[in-house]
């Protein structure tokens, strides 16, 4: 494919926003360089983040899922590195399949990195994704910021979250930077960090760094991650008492709906928007790839 005839459209779930470049047949080399220009908020067209587009069949990490999902969600960080998981990410791309005639309203399967997603588009525009179980792998890190430290809970959604309960959200400060973590070896990779407040019963708000994007406005998986390790705390397990648990999780951009069902299925519903679409202009590209 020829670089002028790259289109992409811009979407948001709760304000956690993505550039999305439709490519079927993964004829698009998108390497970080040109993910990181593209996301760019002063020199390109600004977003937390890239959904490549792609057909399952066509991309070689989703092949094998093929059967069970016609499109693969091939995710990619603001700064240009891969992640396993976007939860909103997954919300933006099922509307962007239905804002093309791709889908319609119901049910669909996504093929991620984090495995095949099942998303429901609702008849109010809310967007549901079950996003499989969480992993608690054992103790978490401790997080420092501004010199205060908190023990956290190490929850994975197919991605890493560290989860820090704090007394203020003022207390993460002003995220420009990654907050420092020990010891550094649990995540090799880095991780998502949250910072967690109580707003009532089952009912909490947060803040988010997250690798590879830096503070976002929302984070689906974060979302998740923050409402099992709510319950977890607060004793409420669904697999122990055979009834679902919801949390709801106010973030910065909107708020997410997260219940954990008996059998460890997580379910996030919110919404999801495609707010404009255009071509990139070839000429600032070919610059971009050197
Ligand atoms: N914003 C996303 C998470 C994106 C991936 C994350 N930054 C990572 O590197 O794991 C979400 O909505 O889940």
């Amino acid at each position: 494919m020829t670089i002028s005839q790259i289109a992409f459209l811009k979407g948001h779930g709760t304000e956690n926003d993505f550039v999305i470049v439709p490519d079927p047949d993964n004829a698009i080399d998108l390497p970080a360089s040109l993910v990181a220009g593209l996301c760019d908020r002063r020199a390109g067209i600004g977003a937390d983040g890239v959904l490549h587009v792609v057909r399952s069949a066509a991309h070689p990490e989703a092949r094998a899922l093929a059967d069970e999902a016609e499109w693969f969600m091939d995710y990619r960080n603001a700064d240009g590195s891969v992640a396993e998981m976007c939860g909103n990410g997954v919300r933006v791309f099922a509307r962007y399949l239905q804002h093309v005639g791709a889908v319609e309203e119901g049910d669909l399967a996504v093929a991620t990195r984090g495995g095949v997603k099942k998303v429901h588009l609702a008849k109010n525009g809310d967007v549901t994704v079950s996003m499989g179980r969480a992993l608690l792998p054992g103790d978490g890190v401790t997080v420092t910021v501004g010199g205060r430290t908190w023990d956290t809970r190490n929850v994975n959604m197919g991605n890493p979250h560290a989860i820090a309960f704090v007394d203020d959200l003022a207390h993460a400060g002003d995220l420009f930077s990654e907050p420092s973590f020990a010891p550094a070896a649990v995540y090799p990779d880095g991780v998502n960090i949250e910072f967690v407040v109580d707003r009532g019963p089952r009912h909490v708000a947060m803040r988010v760094h997250e690798r590879g994007s830096g503070e976002t406005r929302s984070c689906g998986t974060g979302a998740c991650a923050v409402a099992v390790a709510a319950a977890r705390r607060d004793a409420a397990d669904p697999a122990e008492t055979g009834v679902p648990v919801t949390y709801t999780v106010d973030l910065p951009g909107g708020t997410l709906v997260i219940t954990e069902r008996p059998d460890g299925e997580i379910e996030m519903t919110g919404a999801a928007v495609i707010v404009a679409e255009g071509v990139i202009d070839p000429a600032w590209l070919e610059a971009l790839r050197g």
